[in-house]
């Protein structure tokens, strides 16, 4: 487990880590298996893992800095593990997230059905104003999906967040997800009273690609 947030991982990690403009924590939590490790690494490196999983084990983060509209703001990404066990690790440090990314796998029932229960663990512990978006990652699998988008986009319209499927595997709408909430990060921060309010939702639906078109 690596808990140490000055952790280096190489020249570029270290370069990132000197930049000194705007940083928001991006929190990415669920079950475990949702696809949380393989989104941030499609993001972060343009990669998939294949192959055998390895479960997260407490929490390790990365960073990315991206472009918002000609400002640059750096993203530190918190993979959390997703097994129960390591659930008091993960809770201490909600308060600390700007955004959370809650991703459940649109394959597996039961991960849908949690997200109820995350999103009480999300009203209990992290910032009031904390952005958050619903993912229903791993789109691509269509022979083995059994949770309909229609049924994604009722939950977070009851919730009143922002909701997208995403593919870590094919990288659909991986960018977006990330960007989405780094736009609306940065906007909370220096929208002047009179500019219109950024909707994290509206966005989305305008830039959304449908089910099946593999962008990364
Ligand atoms: N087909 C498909 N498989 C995926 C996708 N995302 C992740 N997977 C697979 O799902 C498994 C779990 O992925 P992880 O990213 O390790 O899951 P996690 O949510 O980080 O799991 P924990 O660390 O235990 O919380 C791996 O075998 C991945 O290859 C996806 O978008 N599509």
């Amino acid at each position: 487990m690596n808990m140490n947030k000055s952790n280096i991982f190489g020249k570029e990690e270290n370069e990132i880590e000197n930049f000194n403009g705007p940083c928001y924590e991006v929190m990415l939590i669920g079950d475990s298996g949702v696809g949380k490790t393989c989104l941030l690494v499609r993001f972060k490196d343009g990669a998939f893992l294949s192959g055998s999983f390895i479960s997260t084990v407490g929490i390790d983060f990365r960073n990315k800095v991206v472009d918002v509209e000609g400002t640059k703001v750096k993203l530190q990404i918190w993979d959390t593990a997703g097994q129960e066990r390591f659930r008091s690790i993960t809770r201490a440090y909600y308060r600390d997230a700007n955004a959370l990314l809650l991703l459940y796998d649109v394959s597996n029932k039961a991960s849908f059905d949690n997200i109820r229960a995350w999103l009480g663990e999300i009203n209990e512990y992290a910032q009031e104003d904390v952005v958050i978006m619903l993912l229903g990652n791993k789109a691509d699998m269509t022979s083995e999906r059994v949770i309909r988008t229609e049924d994604g986009e009722r939950l977070a319209n009851e919730y009143n967040v922002a909701f997208m499927e995403t593919s870590a595997k094919t990288g659909m709408n991986v960018d977006l997800a990330f960007m989405a909430v780094a736009k609306d990060l940065k906007m909370k921060k220096t929208r002047k009273p009179t500019d219109p309010k950024f909707s994290v939702t509206d966005y989305v639906n305008q830039e959304k690609q449908s089910v099946g078109c593999c962008s990364s």
